[in-house]
């Protein structure tokens, strides 16, 4: 086991280098290339002065005794006869700067797109001059190469001399025109800047003599008044206007035209100088541009998302069966009863849904609403059925609505809702298909938006098949990148079927076994390992200066966040506890701080919790989780309290179980039938993904060592927290030997006041740890807090 995971290990880590080779890759190529160049450099340099002598050596290579002359020696003695003497002559030094040149662009990992073109240049500029000087001065066969006097002599052979004097005279008009930008025009602007120039310094001398010598007023006015209204405009239309205007003498006008051709001759050269691009953004628009998107799924790049093939119809073919009879016979013993307690009504109308069919009537007018709201029990009664719901008025519309049972309800599958082209086509983060409305239609909702769900329901009523409708909704819609589920289960039984999914979509603390958590104790290190976590992801977003994951994602995927900085793509976590009751009865306020630390702050940074629970009681689910939970989801309750602790409203006890469910994420309380997924049909999608390749290991959560670790550390008392004599004192004040107090009298961090109990311990002020209990404060108050702390010392 051991040595299988070491190897897989390894394998992350090679993978991750080749991820970032290019950068370093190409530094070290840089700074090779520019040293090989000034080799080359004073290789061929050198050959011109010590080629006579070491023309004997160069068959001579492998011979250590024999010494060149050459400044690199006997590799600078080859190297240059190459280049120089069989090469390009004089040109090869061409090469040698284009060779430094690419280093550089390497080097400092410069845009290479105008590189090619120095290349180019440099070629033509190289064969044309080795050309030319193997034309003038054939006999010396140094300054032309080979290649200069070859190819000189090939284009004599067929052109003769003549031709090659034109041919040349081509190429250095071709290399004039097209690389220096000559023209007829420019050299003639040129001479006339030459002559202007010199002309100007003259001529300035004779304006300001003339200035004195005629006209005082018109030029005087102008000089001093002008130049105050030119800086509050460019100065490159302004002044010759007013110059021109002003000054109608030739001398004047000499200066202006002269202003504006350089001007133009400064924005040819303006264009070129586009140098802004050094910034990260750029940085990462190249990134983008060489390598594409960072794609959080490449690692598994093959993952195949599981079938709809998987999962069952469970005889529902989609459609509803509605007895036309039954319809009929439900609205007239409605109109019937209302009849009876006097309420005439004006309009009804019948939505059929999959489990309930919704009677909507317009009473008429005069009717009051709580009137008919009263007559929900006797309406059941007529109507002999259970789960008769009224809703008075129905919110947003003019009526009242009575949901009646049908007597056949239909099931909904999961397959029918993940098929939906609703889901299917769900642009959201984490979208989570629910079940069917009472009119029929897909419900889906956005769990990052909840962004944390409470769920409860008596037992048997359909919790655990709403559970696995949300997790079989994220296994369809999420890659294994891309989300990360945290399942505690005291009931070991009802999550077990996720462990063949361990390591594409589960998280768990790095020293754990079991990815599933069925251990209360375990669950509080994994709640406060997810605050640690928590607070890490809030610290990146910081840095990354974005509010949220989503955020956060998008721009390292966009490659502007450095992973060299700790940047990595974040997925979403979410943490889903079946049977939360019983972990707050076992483990109280130390489950319930963290949990309510992460509702209230971490939907921002993809943390989103799902607890579910039998006992909606009010010591279950308290105020504070009830506060930080405003999406709930009621399946049947027995009492009107319970469905009022869940929802803060009635409706859920006259639901009528087997997933028929009450959805609230604020005001509005939706009836849903849930989707129905069976275990087998869960089994085969886990058993679908479970068999792709997957990540080495599980998604590993931040390490929290809980309190009982600290037991035995014995801490200096130079090294104690600098809070640690307040938290004696809130200790020792309160009598209750708990982190959590300390955490939130001082507003510490977990870790901080975890730290600072088990200092207290090793000064003796509390207890060992003892589970879920407050420790032990082992003195009486602070009088004797202060003996003790004053006498440590001694
Ligand atoms: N959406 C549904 N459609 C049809 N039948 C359902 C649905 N949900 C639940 N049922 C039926 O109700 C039974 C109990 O459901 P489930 O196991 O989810 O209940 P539970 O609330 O989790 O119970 P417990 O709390 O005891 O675990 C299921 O075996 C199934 O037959």
């Amino acid at each position: 086991m051991a040595r299988k995971k070491t190897t897989t290990k390894k394998k992350t880590t090679t993978k991750k280098m080749s991820l970032r080779p290019s950068k370093q890759n190409t530094i070290i190529l840089g700074s090779l290339l520019i040293l090989f160049s000034m080799a080359l450099f004073f290789s061929f340099v050198s050959f011109y002065f010590t080629w006579q002598d070491d023309q004997s050596l160069l068959s001579e290579f492998a011979d250590r005794n024999e010494q060149a002359k050459n400044l690199l020696n006997k590799f600078g003695a080859s190297v240059s006869h190459f280049f120089v003497y069989k090469g390009f002559g004089l040109a090869s030094l061409i090469f040698t700067v284009l060779l430094c040149i690419t280093g550089l662009y390497l080097f400092l990992n410069l845009d290479k797109k105008g590189l090619l073109k120095k290349w180019i240049w440099g070629l033509i500029f190289m064969i044309w001059i080795s050309v030319a000087f193997g034309f003038v001065a054939e006999t010396h066969p140094l300054l032309g190469g080979l290649v200069g006097y070859e190819m000189n002599d090939f284009l004599k052979d067929y052109t003769g001399t003549i031709g090659v004097v034109l041919i040349l005279i081509f190429g250095l008009v071709f290399i004039l025109v097209r690389f220096f930008k000559f023209s007829p025009d420019s050299m003639a602007k040129a001479f006339a800047k030459g002559e202007k120039t010199i002309k100007d310094s003259k001529s300035t001398k004779t304006v300001k003599e003339s200035i004195n010598d005629e006209r005082d007023t018109p030029i005087t006015e102008p000089v001093e008044e002008k130049p105050v209204v030119i800086d509050t405009y460019t100065h490159k239309k302004d002044i010759p206007h007013l110059e021109k205007e002003d000054n109608p003498k030739d001398d004047f006008q000499v200066n202006v035209p002269v202003e504006e051709e350089e001007s133009e001759n400064l924005n040819m050269e303006v264009e070129k100088i586009v140098e802004e691009k050094e910034e990260t953004d750029n940085i990462a628009d190249k990134l983008v541009q060489d390598f594409g998107e960072f794609d959080p799924t490449l690692e598994l790049g093959n993952y195949k998302f599981p079938t709809i093939e998987l999962l069952d119809q469970h005889g529902s073919t989609g459609g509803i069966t509605i007895n036309q009879e039954e319809l009929e016979e439900n609205k007239n013993k409605i109109v019937e009863t209302l009849k009876n307690y006097k309420i005439g009504i004006s309009q009804i109308k019948a939505t059929i849904g999959p489990t309930v069919t919704l009677y909507e009537i317009v009473p008429e007018a005069g009717i009051r609403i709580s009137k008919i709201k009263n007559l929900e029990d006797d309406i059941a009664l007529s109507l002999a059925a259970l789960g008769i719901r009224i809703i008075a008025p129905i919110p947003g519309k003019g009526t009242i609505g009575i949901e009646v049972p049908n007597k056949n309800a239909s099931i909904v599958s999961m397959r029918s809702v993940i098929a939906s082209s609703k889901f299917q086509k769900a642009e959201m983060q984490l979208p989570i298909a629910f079940g069917k409305t009472i009119s029929n239609e897909t419900f889906v909702v956005d769990l990052a938006k909840m962004p944390h769900l409470l769920m409860a329901g008596a037992t048997g009523q359909g919790k655990s098949v709403g559970l696995n409708a949300v997790l079989t909704s994220l296994l369809y819609k999420k890659h294994p990148a891309e989300v990360k589920f945290i399942l505690v289960d005291p009931k070991k039984v009802e999550l077990s079927i996720y462990n063949k999914i361990e390591r594409h979509f589960l998280a768990k603390l790095p020293d754990s076994e079991e990815a599933i958590i069925t251990d209360n104790a375990k669950v509080i290190n994994t709640l406060n390992s997810l605050c640690i976590e928590m607070d890490n992801r809030y610290e990146l977003l910081k840095t990354a200066m974005v509010r949220n994951l989503k955020e956060y994602n998008a721009k390292f995927k966009a490659r502007k966040l450095n992973p060299n900085d700790g940047h990595k793509y974040l997925p979403y976590i979410v943490l889903v506890i079946d049977e939360f009751a019983d972990l707050i009865m076992t483990a109280g306020k130390e489950v319930e701080t963290p949990i309510a630390r992460l509702a209230q702050l971490a939907r921002a940074i993809g943390i989103h919790l799902i607890i579910a629970t039998q006992r909606p009681s009010v010591n279950v689910i308290t105020g504070i989780i009830k506060a930080n939970f405003p999406a709930r989801i009621a399946f049947r309750v027995t009492s009107k309290i319970d469905s009022r602790t869940i929802l803060d409203t009635q409706g859920a006890d006259q639901l009528i179980g087997r997933g028929d469910m009450l959805y609230t994420q604020g005001n509005d309380v939706t009836r849903i039938q849930c989707a129905f997924v069976d275990t087998p049909e869960v089994d085969k999608i886990t058993e679908y993904i479970g068999s792709q390749r997957a990540y080495p290991n599980a998604h590993e959560l931040p390490e929290y060592s809980g309190e009982e670790s600290g037991t035995s550390i014995d801490y200096e008392i130079a090294d104690r927290d600098a809070m640690f004599r307040e938290a004696a004192e809130v200790i020792v004040t309160a009598q209750q030997g708990s982190a959590s107090l300390i955490q939130r009298k001082l507003k510490l961090g977990y870790n901080r006041a975890g730290r600072i109990i088990d200092q207290l311990e090793a000064a003796g002020i509390v207890g060992p740890f003892e589970g879920s209990k407050a420790r032990q404060v082992l003195v009486q108050d602070l009088v004797a807090l202060d003996h003790l702390l004053s006498n440590e010392g001694n």
